[in-house]
């Protein structure tokens, strides 16, 4: 359990106190899966995920957060087993690239782009598959583009920015800006904003990201999955969210609010989440994924 795994991982160090206490208030989502598993007979999970720093690993380039060929495995059981979502801050495109699995649903720009099973809107993606596009902030797109060429121009002259276009959103990575030309380039992005009102910026891990100012987040992204699978006000369903950044606690407090399923954070470390409970890194993620699908054979098979 999480004890056993702190003094293996992290050694006897202040650090793990105060991760031992933070641990008691979001325990470890391995050790709870019996009883979820107990609270979920008779309900349908309905799996969301986040992908980087969830399905993969945090790596210096962003371009380079490929998912490992196991975390694909377990991904497609799990997907062949529960409805399953991924909702990224990337352009969605990216994730299905970097993900490759078609019995998986998607959304990117932080749920500003869903690609939603079929129902009464149809169109066809790259495969010829029909889908539902759901993209509240396509009139932004214009503007985005304009954003996106103006913070290339202004930021050119510091050294490490890298500026992602996510096609809804825009993310500014500083991981290899040095410290000292931190405070220019934040001022550069407020400078840019204020010259297109309708666009916020906010943190993640050593980026800001950037999005059309409306009121529409992944939690509105995980509403709208669960809407269209059937569940939006459905009692039956059980939807575990799991994602490691400020974003995502948008789908958490959904979850909260709809005192309904699993919010899970992935973290190592302590931080402020509306998260229940907890997995310390993707590699955890897929344990508990597979566990999820080793108990539901077991469940179906009795
Ligand atoms: O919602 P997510 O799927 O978690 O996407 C959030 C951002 O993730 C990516 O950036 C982060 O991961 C990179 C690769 O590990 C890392 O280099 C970077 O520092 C992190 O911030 C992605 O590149 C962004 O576009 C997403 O918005």
């Amino acid at each position: 359990m999480g004890l056993s795994r702190l003094s293996s991982t992290e050694g006897e160090n202040a650090f793990s106190i105060e991760y031992t206490s933070w641990l008691m208030e979001h325990p470890s989502a391995l050790d709870k899966l019996e009883q979820m598993m107990s609270i979920t007979k008779g309900r349908k999970i309905v799996i969301f995920l986040d992908y980087d720093g969830t399905l993969s690993d945090i790596v210096p380039n962003p371009e380079e957060a490929f998912m490992t060929h196991k975390m694909r495995r377990v991904l497609r059981e799990v997907a062949n087993h529960f409805p399953t979502a991924i909702i990224s801050g990337r352009q969605r495109e990216k994730v299905q690239d970097f993900v490759q699995l078609n019995n998986v649903y998607y959304a990117g720009s932080h749920g500003l782009d869903i690609e939603a099973p079929l129902n009464h809107t149809t169109n066809f993606d790259d495969m010829d598959n029909e889908v539902v596009l759901h993209q509240p902030a396509k009139e932004f797109l214009p503007e985005k583009h304009k954003v996106f060429n103006l913070l290339s121009e202004r930021t050119k002259s510091i050294k490490g920015v890298n500026i992602e276009d996510n096609k809804f959103c825009i993310s500014v990575h500083y991981r290899h800006v040095l410290a000292k030309d931190l405070g220019t380039l934040e001022n550069m992005i407020s400078t840019v904003l204020k010259e297109y009102q309708n666009f916020r910026v906010s943190k993640g891990k050593m980026v800001f990201e950037i999005r059309p100012n409306i009121g529409w987040n992944k939690g509105h992204a995980l509403e709208y999955f669960l809407e269209y699978l059937g569940f939006g006000t459905s009692d039956d369903v059980f939807p575990i969210y799991i994602g490691d950044d400020r974003t995502d606690e948008d789908a958490f407090n959904v979850l909260r609010k709809r005192g309904q399923g699993f919010p899970i954070v992935v973290s190592a470390t302590p931080k402020d989440t509306k998260a229940l409970y907890s997995l310390r890194e993707p590699k955890e993620v897929m344990e508990f994924l597979l566990g999820l699908v080793v108990r539901s054979n077991n469940t179906s098979s009795t």
